[in-house]
């Protein structure tokens, strides 16, 4: 698969041009391979809008990760820069390499083992290109020129050069890669040299995208024998999952290479959370660090020859086993024993600090807390702490850290964040002072995109295509990168755009029927005067509804879904019909049908981006949306080809009525199982009052898959019940202060309450007819205190009946709630509106308590005038 793309391209632009800090979820549609006439890459690229610091000489930023180059056979080879980018992720050993037998191969003295992290979080972004015209080899880091003389980016360059040559020499068809200086472009999004593993990511993304640029068959084990040369734990970031490095015996070093002890996909719950003591470069490295160790520690000797064989093997264990608390165990003991060798070295060498030292006090204090360990620590040359824990444990873990680091960048949702673990007042200090950011990623590290790149015609094995077509359809680092509901919302929705595409062909055919086509009587005038007025219906209803109801979508974004598709399959019945009809009849039914379908348009769009945003856990929304087009575009194109065959077949009047009836049926069901299972977490109407009933009733909050199960998507009675289970009130928001205090005849029976930032206007209940209590907030309310007023006005509702017009609110109400709290313990009492504990578990329950879905729409505020009068704005 080739692209040949000049600089204009506007995919040579590169998306990851921004500061070496940013995360950037990395694209994984790979199958990007790039031959560029050379005379055009010298052009510049169009800057990036934030700032080009890592744009290169020739404008050569690293573009998407790549897997596959292949031969350009159209220009002479010395026109062309060949190029290939690729991503690579950071691995955190558990069981730690530290010491080498051979410098100049990178042997290591004992075995390792690591776990990938996501490179949603951490990667290095690494372009290699080569060409005729480039003066010499050259790496550019970070956006600055990088000395490359080193023996070990040497040794790769070499190696690699070697392999390539080898190809050449057997097909001398082949450019010849192997003689053109590489130019290697590439970025960390993660501090460098400070112990978080860049050189890891750094010479795995080196090698790969080199052996990508050419077109290497190579094993991830093979050339985890050219990375280990540039950095020894580099061999083991060319794998994803949990990652064995084998130290091997072999004087040439060809049996220490890296190999997979189990893939991410095996123990998917390992999370890692980073807290980031220090960016700064260290100032030991760890190659010099390590040789000193070996030189001078005593305590060494025995790390190598019993330590570590006992580590790895419980380590392999435990890992297959998926035994969390010997992987702690041994994990915590490893990060111990290699950091006593550093202290055991002559001169002796610190990579942890305080802060280091306090984050080890802090894990410890978790894990007391919990009574069993929950979580382990780990430091590699560098004061920066890696936290392993389990998704199960999230709440305690980063309850814990949240609590005291809170301020701090880099949490990313506080959904499931609940501080039960206490940390004590000196080891909190310590961290405040010391902890400058944190990482919060998880275990499901991606391997770089495999290098052997297949020769033209030949098969790509099937296991490839499943794995291409999930990078293309899916968002990157699913499941984590989405909510527990998109997978079962997505399938819903593809299924019902494949029945929504075979009825629209039904409607199209109908359509151009209606329109006159294959009519001797029909005119093209009429055709034309009639598509001008559908088109106008169609603008005009999309600017009318969109007016009227473009703020109320997002709130109730799951109705409108589902209304959006009703409206689309009747406006399929209208236009099936039309061709029946008379002029005038046809000129009605389609327009309307138009209409209808606009404002399906518009409904469906806006309720689309409300539930993308929901879905989108990892600031991917516009790639969810990206790949959501993708979704149906694939599925609609199905969709054609099964609907033009059933075009072709259904002719007959009758069999299409009956086709587009199932279809519309199984279309709308499709829909509607779609929604269903979507578990919103903001509190619109309808929820609010669900959880409201549900905590009053049986003192406890409900999930919001719980309250999913029993939404309802259309037709939701808004009128809040009393004790006897009778429909006594309707509670709303008020537009104003006059539509709050209702006609003036009647405002002498509204009782006025104030709560906290808001004032609630009660109307009374009377037999046959509802009460109401409108809320109006004040000046600078927030979504709490809707929430609060909308829950108080139900408690407030829960006791209109005759004898209470006014519920809890009139003074009767008040009387007769002080009386029964007079007589009741304490412990009995209601839960209510104020509760501490219904905040709390709304909190726990991962109930978004700042989204304001509660009052769609123009939101009157009442503002208190200089006289302390209050007004409606
Ligand atoms: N993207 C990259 N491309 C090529 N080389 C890199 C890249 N990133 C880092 N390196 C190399 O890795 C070196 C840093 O390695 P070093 O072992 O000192 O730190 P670290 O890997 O961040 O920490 P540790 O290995 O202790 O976890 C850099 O000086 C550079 O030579
Ligand atoms: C503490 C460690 O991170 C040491 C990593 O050392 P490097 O791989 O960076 O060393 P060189 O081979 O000299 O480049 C432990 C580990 O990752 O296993």
């Amino acid at each position: 698969m080739v692209n040949k793309t000049t600089s204009d391209d506007p995919s040579t632009k590169n998306p990851f041009a921004s500061s070496a800090a940013t995360s950037v979820p990395i694209p994984s549609l790979y199958l990007v391979a790039r031959y560029l006439p050379a005379q055009k890459t010298r052009r510049r690229l169009p800057s990036h809008p934030a700032g080009n610091r890592h744009l290169v000489a020739d404008g050569e930023p690293p573009g998407p990760p790549a897997v596959a180059s292949l031969p350009v056979t159209t220009m002479a080879a010395d026109a062309k820069v060949y190029r290939a980018t690729t991503s690579a992720p950071v691995n955190i050993a558990v069981v730690k390499y530290w010491g080498k037998r051979d410098t100049k191969l990178n042997l290591p003295t004992n075995s390792s083992l690591s776990v990938t992290l996501s490179q949603d979080d951490l990667r290095t972004l690494t372009t290699a290109s080569c060409a005729t015209t480039f003066g010499a080899d050259s790496l550019t880091l970070n956006g600055e020129l990088f000395d490359i003389s080193g023996a070990r980016t040497q040794a790769c360059f070499r190696e690699l050069r070697a392999r390539r040559a080898n190809l050449e020499a057997a097909d001398p068809s082949l450019p010849r890669l192997s003689a053109m200086p590489l130019k290697i472009v590439s970025e960390n999004n993660f501090p460098t040299a400070a112990g978080l593993a860049s050189s890891a990511a750094g010479f795995a993304a080196l090698v790969q995208a080199v052996a990508i640029l050419y077109e290497l068959p190579d094993s991830p084990s093979q050339l985890s024998l050219i990375a280990r040369q540039g950095s020894g734990s580099a061999c083991r970031s060319l794998f994803g999952g949990y990652v064995a490095w084998r130290m091997g015996s072999k004087p040439d070093g060809t049996d220490s290479m890296a190999d997979l002890v189990a893939p991410a996909s095996h123990w998917p719950e390992m999370r890692a959370l980073i807290l980031v003591v220090s960016a700064a470069k260290k100032g030991v490295s760890s190659t010099s660090g390590m040789q000193q160790t070996v030189a001078t520690s005593g305590l060494f000797q025995r790390r190598i020859s019993h330590v570590v064989p006992a580590s790895m093997d419980r380590m392999e264990q435990a890992v297959r086993g998926k035994d969390f608390s010997t992987f702690a165990e041994v994990t915590m003991r490893e990060s111990n024993s290699f950091h006593a060798c550093c202290a055991d070295t002559f001169p002796p060498i610190f990579y942890m600090n305080d802060v280091s030292k306090a984050a080890i006090r802090a894990v410890e204090s978790i894990n007391a807390q919990a009574g069993r360990t929950i979580a382990a620590y780990t430091f590699d040359a560098g004061p920066n702490c890696v936290i392993y824990y389990l998704n199960e444990n999230a709440p305690a873990v980063l309850g814990a850290f949240s609590t005291v680091l809170g301020n701090v960048t880099g949490w990313k949702s506080s959904d499931s964040i609940d501080s039960v673990v206490k940390l004590d007042e000196a080891t909190a200090c310590a961290l405040k002072d010391g902890v400058g950011r944190v990482i919060m990623t998880s275990g499901d590290g991606q391997k770089p995109p495999h290098a052997a790149a297949p020769t033209r015609g030949a098969v790509r094995p099937v296991a490839g295509w499943l794995r291409l077509l999930f990078e293309v359809f899916i968002p990157v680092g699913f499941p984590a990168s989405v909510s527990s509901d998109y997978a079962a919302y997505q399938t819903y929705d593809s299924l019902q755009a494949f029945f929504s595409t075979i009825n629209s062909l039904l409607a199209n055919r109908a359509l151009l029927e209606g329109l006159g086509v294959g009519d001797a009587n029909s005119s093209a005038t009429f055709a034309m005067i009639l598509t001008v007025m559908k088109d106008a219906t169609s603008r005009i209803s999309t600017i009318l509804f969109a007016h009227r109801f473009g703020l109320m979508i997002e709130a109730d974004a799951k109705t409108y879904r589902f209304l959006a598709d009703v409206l689309n399959d009747a406006a399929f019945f209208l236009e099936l019909y039309s061709p029946f009809l008379g002029p005038y009849g046809k000129v009605v039914a389609l327009c309307t049908g138009e209409a209808m379908r606009a404002i399906c348009g518009v409904a469906a769009g806006a309720s689309k981006a409300a539930l993308s945003l929901h879905f989108a856990r990892r600031d991917n929304l516009s790639e969810l949306n990206a790949k959501e087009a993708s979704q149906e575009t694939a599925v609609g194109l199905i969709g054609l080809v099964a609907g033009s065959a059933l075009v072709q077949l259904v002719q007959d009047r009758g069999a299409v009525l009956c086709l587009v009836i199932a279809l519309v049926m199984a279309h709308l069901w499709m829909n509607y199982k779609g929604v269903r299972c979507v578990q919103l977490t903001t509190l619109n109407k309808q929820r609010a009052s669900m959880i409201f009933a549900c905590y009053r009733k049986q003192g406890v909050v409900p999930s919001p898959r719980q309250v999913a199960e029993e939404e309802r998507i259309l037709f939701w009675n808004n009128a809040t019940t009393n004790a006897k289970g009778a429909p006594v009130c309707r509670v709303d928001f008020g537009k104003s202060y006059t539509d709050a205090m209702g006609p003036e005849g009647s405002r002498d029976k509204v009782v006025v309450v104030d709560g906290p930032m808001h004032t609630s206007f009660i109307h009374p209940y009377a037999a046959g007819r509802l009460g109401k209590i409108k809320i109006l907030l004040w000046e600078r309310a927030e979504a709490k205190h809707a929430i609060l007023a909308w829950f108080m006005a139900a408690q407030r509702a829960s006791a209109m009946d005759e004898s209470m017009p006014h519920g809890y609110g009139g003074e009767e109400g008040a009387r007769h709630r002080c009386e029964a709290d007079k007589g009741r313990q304490e412990s009995v009492k209601h839960p209510g509106a104020r509760d501490e504990a219904l905040w709390r578990q709304l909190e726990k329950r991962g109930w978004d308590l700042e989204a304001a879905a509660l009052e769609p729409g123009d939101a009157a505020r009442l503002c208190a005038d200089l006289t302390g009068k209050q007004k409606a704005e």
